[in-house]
């Protein structure tokens, strides 16, 4: 058939992550296709050539995405591979996500020149360098001494910067599941386990994305679906939408299965300057965890989730007070 010699065209950012995880997805496809021929699409998105200021500064982001967005969208691709943390928890009008394959680890780590194991091990006032709200709120949670400063770029540029001790920064924290697709597993000496620090909504997870009303790219995506993680993130991401909230916000999340069957959920929002936390730690099976989500967002707005994540000018009442 003249259909199966058509390539399948994967679109993704260019950096060293993202192309690492569009090939590793299009290795898995071609063995599943053997058929089919695997092109790639590279676009260096906005985002990519802005890393000296906050993300909401250069336009959010969305920035990171749109473009991959666009070219599936116009049909210049037929998929997309994405960081699901990376992608907003409501989904583009037109793309949808066709498959979320099993996920890398989901914690972060500690990385320094100096070889800091935790975080109560780092000097007093030391520099910390980090872009992500969430990061930056649970560090001076449990540190209120340390400074943080913004370093963003990508992930081997961050680690340059931290490493070479350039700009003076002491440490900084990554994600682990990047690292390790980096092969960059050297600097995995110290992650940090998540009762520490709660990682970001689908952290260590990808994303295929696909037309909606692509039935062959759909099809074809299905088999590289993990079930498990895909139950994990559609419960982190709902709870993100319940929130009105995305990786700009000060957020944790963590569906995880313990067992067939039954899931652990926790989040954690918090003040951007950590001083107040608001968190849930629940039990769920497969069947109740979409009411399990919806009732933890339920509970965290009642307990002032909304004026934590800036929505509204009053004084927090005393109960939301570091307790949580
Ligand atoms: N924000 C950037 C980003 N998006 C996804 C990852 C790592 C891989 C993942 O979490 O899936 C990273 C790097 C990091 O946070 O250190």
């Amino acid at each position: 058939m003249r259909r199966s010699r058509k390539p399948i065209v994967i679109a993704s950012r260019s950096s060293a992550l993202a192309r690492v995880q569009a090939e590793r997805v299009g290795a898995a496809l071609g063995r599943l296709h053997p058929s089919l021929r695997i092109e790639y699409l590279w676009i260096e998105s906005q985002g990519d050539k802005m890393v000296d200021k906050p993300l909401h500064d250069v336009g959010g982001k969305g920035l990171f995405t749109r473009a991959v967005d666009n070219a599936v969208l116009e049909g210049n691709a037929d998929l997309s591979v994405h960081s699901l943390k990376d992608l907003s928890a409501t989904e583009t009008q037109g793309l949808t996500i066709a498959a979320v394959p099993k996920r890398n680890d989901v914690r972060d780590t500690l990385v320094s020149a100096e070889g800091y194991a935790s975080i109560d091990a780092l000097p007093e006032r030391v520099a910390v360098g980090t872009a992500s709200p969430r990061r930056k709120a649970q560090l001076l949670r449990k540190r209120p001494d340390i400074e943080i400063s913004i370093l963003r770029g990508n992930v081997p540029t961050r680690l340059e910067r931290v490493m070479e001790g350039r700009d003076g920064f002491g440490a900084t924290i990554m994600a682990v599941a990047g690292l390790k697709r980096l092969g960059l597993t050297e600097h995995l000496r110290f992650p940090i386990d998540t009762d520490t620090m709660l990682p970001a909504a689908c952290q260590g997870a990808l994303a295929l994305v696909c037309r909606s009303d692509d039935h062959v790219t759909l099809t074809r995506c299905l088999p590289l679906n993990h079930a498990v993680s895909a139950a994990e993130v559609h419960a982190e991401r709902e709870l993100l939408r319940h929130l009105h909230a995305d990786c700009h916000h000060p957020i944790a999340v963590l569906a995880e299965q313990t067992v067939p069957d039954h899931f652990r959920f926790r989040a954690e929002v918090l003040s951007p300057d950590g001083a107040v936390s608001l968190s849930i730690d629940e039990r769920a099976t497969t069947k109740s965890l979409r009411r399990v989500v919806q009732k933890s967002a339920a509970r965290l707005l009642e307990r002032g989730a909304d004026r934590l994540l800036g929505r509204d000018s009053f004084p927090l009442p005393n109960e939301a007070s570091p307790a949580g």
